[in-house]
């Protein structure tokens, strides 16, 4: 089997009385998107702050790109290659869609004082930029500042920046929110050749997008992962027909 980029084990995080995440276990492979779907409440998110270090978890281990990454800064994490995106804040508004484009690139770099070149007459740097930015349709909206883009051009932002970043994993958590029927038309297009370029842990309540995309499903109800499967699999597993897909066929 191919080495998990993303590996996840017996992860435990509670909140005071209530256990969010109880004893999850499941991967990430290169090439594949692998979908989180459950009920409001089941834990996904919950999920996804720890993966990304927002939220410690209690007990458990996650590893990346083969070393133990639970102990580590939502920043250290970044650094490594897990790009998670759809984080608002991660966006500086007034500044220009390519200018956010470009301080990412930078961050990667590590150098985020440049002062021999300013960063915006760094035309290597607006290159590699723009290319991004060409990558997730945005050519046109290059110089508008990010304030200004609509929420779907904001998201193809945020994506453009974890290119940027060179991630080896993306997060997405929920993508398709808000986004109009054309909206996530495009984004599902996207992300189907964006898992070429890293894989995809992708939680999405958009069953239509989910049964598209995703290579693997797993679904988490009351924190605890009740089955992982292949679409044909989850679709026609009994357990997760009762406990949540029932109304989807
Ligand atoms: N910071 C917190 N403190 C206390 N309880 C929390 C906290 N964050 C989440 N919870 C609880 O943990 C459980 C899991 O929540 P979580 O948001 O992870 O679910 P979810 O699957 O992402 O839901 P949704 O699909 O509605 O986004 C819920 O019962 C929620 O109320």
């Amino acid at each position: 089997m191919v080495e998990p980029i993303l590996q996840i084990s017996n992860l435990v995080k509670n909140f005071g009385a209530l256990r969010a995440t109880d004893g999850v276990t499941l991967d990430l492979r290169p090439g594949e998107i692998h979908a989180l779907i459950g009920p409001n409440g089941a834990g996904k998110s919950t999920l996804i702050h720890q993966i990304c270090g927002t939220l410690r978890q209690d007990s458990g281990s996650i590893r990346f790109a083969g070393q133990d990454v639970g102990g580590l800064s939502v920043a250290e994490r970044a650094r490594l290659g897990l790009g998670r995106t759809f984080q608002v804040s991660s966006i500086a508004p007034e500044f220009s869609a390519l200018r956010n484009v470009m301080l990412a690139a930078q961050a990667k770099e590590g150098s985020s004082f440049r002062f021999f070149k300013p960063v915006m007459r760094d035309q290597g740097l607006i290159d590699k930029a723009m290319a991004m930015l060409e990558r997730v349709g945005l050519t046109e909206r290059a110089r508008i500042p990010a304030a200004e883009l609509s929420h779907g051009e904001r998201r193809q932002l945020e994506i453009a920046m974890a290119l940027a970043l060179q991630s080896k994993a993306f997060l997405l958590d929920e993508p398709m929110a808000g986004m109009g029927p054309e909206g996530s038309k495009a984004l599902t297009g996207f992300l189907d050749t964006l898992r070429q370029e890293a894989p995809i842990l992708l939680v999405e309540h958009d069953m239509d997008a989910v049964f598209a995309l995703a290579d693997r499903i797993s679904v988490l109800v009351y924190g605890r992962v009740i089955a992982t499967g292949t679409v044909d699999e989850i679709r026609r597993d009994p357990t997760v027909r009762s406990a949540y897909l029932g109304d989807h066929d």
